[in-house]
């Protein structure tokens, strides 16, 4: 069959992967399943042990794993610069990194504190900004990037808050990247996914409810999975999204269409 994809031997890196619910591990077993290579980032040992365990229990061979803080510039130019030398392209990157701090996510966004606002922005947009910026050079051969958004970059979701503003910026940084880089043949997407329980949903207080009323409400009366931000975020990397950049595409059961 022609292959339609065209992702074999293909270097992306997956920043992200915490634990085994986390979409960026979604996102690297379907890239493994297209036979890309892949490079993996992480911020703590305690991630790197996780990996370590995950790789190893998945059968998947990493090209590279790299430290990588993206709070901190230099934490994310030697980590490219590692990548870079040891794979000179590099064809795509997967940014699935955000964090806010907790008492940020509780009571109302009014009271969000001028530190935790920056630190929820820093963390969670402007390290896209920052990454491309790193990987760029790197990619020679054009490529894609895909960062993870949600909902609440548009529409008010209760306990979101200052993430909710943040994924707007992230949203709209998307789109300023695209515009940047599409000269380059680099396209820039992000994924808007559905409510998915893992490490970093829980900051989220009325998360449960968020799963509720998916399940209740959405086109497809169900809750999205890893597996399918996955698969879309393939899609995105891919040759058959060829046309496509600055765009949020939406893995939710169509749960944003509903007024
Ligand atoms: N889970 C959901 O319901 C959901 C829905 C839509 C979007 N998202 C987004 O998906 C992405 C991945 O989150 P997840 O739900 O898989 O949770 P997760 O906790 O598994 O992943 C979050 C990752 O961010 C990393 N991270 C945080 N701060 C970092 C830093 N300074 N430097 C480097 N890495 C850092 C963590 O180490 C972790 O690997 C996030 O952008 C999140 O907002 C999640």
């Amino acid at each position: 069959m022609e292959d339609l994809l065209q992702m074999k031997d293909k270097n992306i890196v997956v920043m992200g992967v915490a634990n085994k619910r986390s979409l960026a591990w979604g996102v690297a077993q379907s890239l493994h399943q297209a036979g890309a290579n892949l490079i993996f980032t992480y911020r703590k040992d305690r991630s790197l042990k996780k990996l370590e365990q995950l790789l190893e229990e998945f059968q998947i061979e990493a090209k590279e794993v790299v430290q990588c803080d993206v709070n901190e510039d230099e934490s994310i130019q030697q980590a490219f610069q590692q990548i870079g030398e040891a794979n000179p392209v590099i064809h795509g990157v997967v940014h699935s990194i955000a964090f806010a701090h907790a008492e940020d996510l509780k009571g109302d966004f009014l009271d969000t504190s001028r530190s935790g606002f920056s630190f929820a922005q820093d963390t969670s947009a402007y390290s896209l900004v920052a990454v491309a910026k790193a990987a760029k050079p790197f990619m020679t051969e054009g490529g894609s990037f895909i960062a993870m958004s949600y909902l609440g970059a548009e529409r008010v979701v209760e306990g979101y808050n200052v993430m909710g503003v943040a994924k707007a910026s992230l949203e709209a940084s998307v789109r300023y990247l695209a515009a940047d880089l599409g000269k380059h043949d680099i396209r820039v997407n992000a994924i808007s996914a559905g409510a998915i329980r893992t490490l970093a949903a829980k900051g989220v207080p009325s998360f449960n409810e968020i799963l509720r009323k998916i399940e209740e409400t959405s086109p497809l009366r169900r809750n999205v999975t890893k597996e399918e931000v996955g698969d879309m975020t393939l899609a995105m990397m891919s040759h058959l999204s060829r046309g496509v950049t600055g765009e949020i595409v939406y893995v939710d059961s169509g749960y944003n269409i509903l007024g």
